[in-house]
């Protein structure tokens, strides 16, 4: 499977504390320089260990164009947001003299690029940082908006900031050797996009669902179908933070699914992927708008048929409800003991639901709980 190489980069912009461009299309290294500027003299390239060959290409391009680059392999997936890594990345940065004149380019999945956001908003109070996503998470959604943070023991995301970048680049031929599983997890926040706001999606999805669930074995018109959900979901994300970056009201759409989601991920002790817990968070959300006369019964079915459609689970064991309740009020959407939610009115149509009785919490879990433990592959 190779991705189609004839199309020019498209340029979706961000207009937040900086204004920065996510550039989306093939063999972008060139324009890395460009973002750098020219007053960088460092970069420290952070990356997993499965993306070595892609991040010292990276680090050859760089030192080719009389940048000093150095590479910092972290660990694989959510380990990887933690504060001992934050603090080897920190080390590696004092040890190199790094001055605020100096740079991050991030090499990975979401998880490095939370991680190394984090790292480049707080070494010296804020250096730059360009993010080259290589997961289809990642480029319609973490890397894009500048929410950067890690992981404690008590819970998900629970330490950052908000630190933009000087650009993203999405490079679709990192694509390549993406795993189907994180293909399709990262399908869970495209979905989650076109439930907040671009309906369009889902029918793009809903229509070409058995294409991309073949995944890697697809042709030239999936990857043209994967290019627009991509470029799509990019542009709804760079709206929404173009106006709101710091989450004061509309941008806490972008969570919707995530009150559940991440409750998932952190009783699963992060076993399962993000894009496949706010899955099921988004059935969750669905029915407890339901439950709650907002969400009418065939938004609900749609929820869960699109999202079944392309692989993603809908349901989650039925013993974990204390655990569950507990990590929900974690979420930052909380406020005090109440908890709130991002519900839907109508597809497209995002709301609050704030408060909700403890009775309808419990039975909107009820609509998701399994009998049995999940038996789902996508974890
Ligand atoms: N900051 C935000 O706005 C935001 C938004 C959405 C999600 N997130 C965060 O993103 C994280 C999930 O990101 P993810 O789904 O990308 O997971 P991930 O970073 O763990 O990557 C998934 C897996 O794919 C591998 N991988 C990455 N690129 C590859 C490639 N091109 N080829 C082969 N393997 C590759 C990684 O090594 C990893 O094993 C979560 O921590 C979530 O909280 C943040
Ligand atoms: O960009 C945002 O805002 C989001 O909420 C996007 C989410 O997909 C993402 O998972 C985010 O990291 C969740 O943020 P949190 O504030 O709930 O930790
Ligand atoms: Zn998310």
């Amino acid at each position: 499977m190779t991705a189609p190489s004839d199309q020019t980069p498209t340029r979706i912009t961000v207009r937040a504390e900086r204004t920065y461009d996510v550039v989306v299309g093939r063999q972008l290294l060139g324009e890395l320089p460009g973002l750098l500027g020219d007053k960088v003299a460092k970069v420290l390239i952070i990356h997993p260990e499965s993306l070595e060959t892609t991040a010292e290409a990276v680090r050859q391009d760089l030192i080719e164009q009389g940048y000093e680059a150095l590479l910092a392999v972290v660990p694989d997936a959510e380990t990887a947001k933690s504060a001992q890594v934050l603090e080897f990345c920190w080390q590696i940065l004092g040890q190199a003299d790094f001055t605020r004149s100096d740079a991050i380019v991030a090499v990975g999945g979401g998880t490095v690029t939370d991680l190394a956001g984090f790292v480049a908003a707080t070494w010296l109070r804020g250096i730059a940082v360009v993010q080259i996503p290589t997961t289809l998470l990642a480029m319609v959604d973490a890397a894009v908006g500048g929410k950067t943070g890690i992981n404690t023991p008590e819970g998900k995301n629970l330490v950052g900031a908000f630190h933009s970048p000087q650009g993203v680049l999405c490079d679709l031929n990192a694509l390549e050797t993406l795993p189907k599983w994180d293909l399709i997890a990262g399908l869970g926040e495209v979905i989650k996009i076109g439930f907040i706001a671009d309906p369009v999606i889902l029918d793009l999805v809903d229509a070409h669902a058995d294409d991309l669930a073949n995944w890697p074995n697809v042709t030239d018109s999936t990857w043209a179908v994967l290019t627009e959900l991509v470029q799509c979901s990019i542009q709804v994300k760079a709206d929404v933070v173009s106006q709101d970056l710091r989450e004061a009201s509309l941008r806490e759409i972008l969570n919707y699914g995530h009150t559940f989601g991440h409750a998932i991920e952190q009783v699963e002790r992060y076993g399962w992927r993000h894009g496949a817990a706010v899955s099921v968070g988004m059935v969750y959300a669905a029915e407890l708008a339901r439950l709650a006369g907002r969400l009418s019964e065939q938004d609900v079915q749609r929820h869960r048929e699109t999202l079944a459609k392309v692989g993603l689970p809908t349901s989650y064991r039925g013993d974990r409800w204390q655990q569950l309740l507990t990590a929900m009020h974690r979420d930052k959407k909380s406020r005090g003991s109440m908890l709130r939610f991002v519900v839907l009115d109508e597809i497209g149509k995002p709301g609050r639901l704030e408060g909700p009785d403890p009775s309808l919490l419990a039975s909107a879990y009820a609509e998701v709980a399994d009998a049995a433990p999940t038996t789902t592959t996508l974890l």
